[in-house]
């Protein structure tokens, strides 16, 4: 990696460093004089996209064969050091019979650093004491919580002017915006939509209140310019948004606010809303699906599309079939989970992303952020505009009815993640958008708790769950079941697959909606003691019947040797369970604490547990409170030069290392990692107890490798330190550009 020259400069309350943004050095997997792979024919070009260098085409499709970047979005971001035109020339002198060396020589000839149209924004005025702070008792709790505060002062970031493309001089993929904003870290260089919703929670726990009105500024912006707010702030995301949080965080800036608020729900209303024909009670509901025009790979993700779609293990897929293909993989992206075993076709086996299946789905999340952005805007609107008012009242209701018509199963208590519009492929032929009623038959149900919790969240609470103590701790008894059962924090689904929205990985968002889906039950029905499982049996036995679809045997085995997981089902597979309460489940608060405060302490300490033994474990110490880990130990991590690491995602299986699989290695930084510790931190400061992190040391064998980890648990909850962890922080460590 090359390190660019360092600059700094000073404003009234910043100081500007433009320094160490590495640059990734080409490295191609074919000698320099050999010829490029054959090719497929082009994709079509895309209309939202026209960048002849950016955007699906030759010059596009040509730099990801040569594949000389581990990550295909590096070279997305990479501004030309030219005007477009000599760029296209230099291509043309080259495109054809081109060779791995000429690639590389022209890469390096007309394009520099990727992201360096973004400066780094060092904070003058980061207040070292926040109040938050105060309602944080333990020490190391303490402690951690104003080093996570700390950490916003390398994620902030300017458009950098005097790098800009501007006129003719070059061209760059970013999206300038006019304002300061936080990104979320590592190849993610940009402003992240849904990202910023948790990135701004954490703001404000941290005061940065100019920061924060930044951020939704930017959004602003996007929302006059676009109509809508892009997945992120490049060009190449211009064809789709994220899930529509934009009304959730803007009540301190009103005035600007609301009628962009109103314009992206028509954008919303517009772009993403079908018909359908419920085939439980026959109504006909409007709701809304991810749906992303689309018939190209993803620019950032090029060449992984490209091999999906003309993987020769796999059947060859005709033009219109592949076109189908990219629309999917561009609907999960927009989708926030990109990708999860949700989404694919259950007709199908499941296990390529071939079997996608964004489209057809009734998305039982997107339709609760919706309905939760028309109670917003009802309560926003204050009786100064009473017709708007009405308008808003009566689509969150019909939205709700739909929901619970559609995406609510009451036997189970459970919501149905996902239900599809139609069995079969056959959408392949139907037309986008969707303008007809379809029948549904439903789907395989996916558990996924997060859904569950997004329903509540937004205001939604089905009647059994409100029925009774009883089947409202039903509802959300898989949090119960992951404290016990698993060393980790709560997973997106109980599914393990190869994509980075399953098992094992758990995720920050997801932490905070179920946290905020448990504050807000109502008191009548989230008081009283957690119950005790049945004589013999697992907390597995506490859960409503078939509610995971799933066996207790196939759920995800805990391991906690190199070779031996926990059993499966009785008393002993709850190896985190200790007398009273869980481990690393914090302290039970003195006063009277119900089922719902102990099952959030419990997963607010589980949270924070997994994010700082990770951090720690890959160099992060807090002066004079937590040392920082031998060399030895931090071997084991392959951090000894690293300062502890904020992952995107964590593991429900251990507590001291990120998650994995997805098309990109593990990132750090992390915006809506911090976001959310900094709010645990500020709501449940007084119950959060330092964690008992595993040792790193035991289960090192003689030749240096690592076995496991664990230690410090009263019962045995020990867990593998599998190679993917030592990889994944290693690359980690490579590709976090910021650390
Ligand atoms: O480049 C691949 C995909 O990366 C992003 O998705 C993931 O990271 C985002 C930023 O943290 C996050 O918002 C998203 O939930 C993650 O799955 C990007 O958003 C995708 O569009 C992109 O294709």
């Amino acid at each position: 990696q090359n390190t660019t020259t360092a600059t700094t400069s000073t404003t009234s309350s910043t100081t500007i460093t433009t320094e160490d943004i590495p640059t990734a050095t080409p490295s191609p997997t074919g000698a320099l004089t050999d010829l490029l792979p054959s090719q497929a024919a082009l994709p079509p070009k895309q209309a939202w996209c026209p960048s002849e260098i950016f955007c699906a085409g030759e010059l596009l499709q040509t730099v990801n064969i040569a594949h000389l970047y581990p990550d295909d979005k590096t070279f997305a971001d990479k501004p030309t050091t030219k005007s477009a035109q000599e760029v296209l020339n230099a291509f043309r002198n080259i495109s054809s019979g081109t060779t791995y060396g000429q690639v590389v020589e022209f890469l390096q000839e007309d394009f520099t650093g990727e992201g360096q149209e973004l400066e780094p924004l060092t904070l003058a005025n980061l207040n070292p004491e926040p109040a938050f702070l105060k309602n944080v008792t333990n020490p190391v709790v303490k402690g951690f919580a104003q080093a996570v505060h700390g950490i916003w002062t390398q994620l902030i970031r300017g458009t950098n002017s005097t790098s800009l493309c501007s006129g003719s001089k070059c061209e760059s993929s970013l999206i300038p915006l006019n304002h300061t904003f936080v990104v979320p870290g590592g190849r993610f260089r940009e402003q992240y939509y849904w990202d910023s919703f948790w990135i701004v929670e954490g703001l404000l726990e941290s005061e940065l209140y100019d920061i924060a009105n930044a951020t939704l500024q930017n959004f602003m912006d996007e929302l006059n310019t676009f109509g809508f707010i892009p997945n992120g702030g490049r060009i190449y995301y211009l064809n789709r948004s994220q899930p529509p949080l934009f009304i959730q965080v803007h009540r301190s800036i009103l005035t600007r606010a609301l009628p962009l608020a109103e314009k992206e729900l028509t954008w919303w209303d517009t772009n993403r809303s079908v018909s359908v024909k419920s085939p439980f009670t026959n109504q006909t509901h409007k709701v809304y699906h991810y749906s992303v025009t689309n018939s190209a790979p993803r620019p950032e993700s090029y060449l992984t599309d490209y091999t999906t779609a003309n993987d020769p293990a796999l059947p060859t897929l005709n033009d219109t079939a592949k076109a189908a293909l990219y629309a999917e993989l561009a609907s999960g992206a927009e989708s926030g989970w990109d990708y999860t075993t949700r989404w694919f076709s259950h007709q199908a086996d499941g296990t390529s992303l071939r079997d996608l299946n964004v489209r057809n789905t009734i998305a039982v999340d997107l339709n609760s952020i919706l309905y939760a952005s028309h109670i917003a805007l009802r309560d926003l609107y204050n009786n100064t505009n009473p017709s708007r008012q009405s308008a808003h009242t009566t689509a969150a209701n019909a939205l709700r009815e739909a929901i619970l018509d559609l995406n609510w199963d009451s036997a189970k208590v459970r919501t149905i993640a996902s239900v599809s519009l139609v069995w079969d492929l056959t959408w392949l032929a139907l037309s986008s958008p969707f303008t007809t009623s379809i029948s549904l038959p439903i789907s395989e149900t996916i558990y996924s708790l997060p859904l569950l919790s997004t329903l509540t969240w937004s205001g939604i609470y089905p009647k059994e769950v409100l029925a009774s103590k009883e089947s409202a701790f039903g509802a959300f008894s898989s949090i119960h079941l992951v404290m016990n059962r698993y060393n980790g924090t709560f997973p997106a689904t109980f599914i393990e697959t190869h994509l980075q929205w399953d098992a094992p990985n758990a995720w920050p968002p997801h932490q905070y909606i179920a946290l905020q889906a448990l504050r807000h039950l109502p008191a009548n029905v989230s008081s009283g003691a957690l119950p005790t499982r049945p004589e013999g049996k697992s907390t597995f036995a506490l859960l409503p019947a078939g509610q995971l679809g799933l066996e207790e045997a196939k759920l995800p085995g805990q391991p906690l040797t190199a070779d031996r997981n926990a059993t499966t089902s009785g008393p002993d597979a709850d190896v985190s369970l200790l007398s009273g309460s869980v481990f690393n489940g914090g302290n039970a608060s003195t006063t009277e604490e119900g089922w719902a405060a102990a099952l959030g302490r419990q997963l607010a300490n589980r949270y924070y547990a997994s994010t700082l033994c990770s951090w720690h474990a890959t160099g992060g110490s807090i002066q004079d409170i937590l040392p920082r880990l031998s060399d030895a130990e931090l071997n084991v991590t392959q951090s000894t030069s690293s300062f502890g690491h904020m992952f995107e995602k964590f593991s429900n299986l251990d507590i001291d290392s990120a998650g994995r699989g997805g098309e990109y290695v593990v990132q750090a930084g992390f915006g809506w990692t911090n976001g959310v510790l900094l709010w645990v931190a500020s709501n449940y400061g007084n119950v959060l107890a330092a964690p008992q992190c595993p040792n790193l040391l035991e289960g090192v064998t003689a030749g240096g490798s690592n076995t496991k980890t664990g230690g410090g648990s009263e019962n045995d909850a020990m867990v593998v330190r599998t190679p993917a962890f030592a990889v994944s922080i290693v690359l980690a460590g490579m590709l976090s550009l910021l650390y």
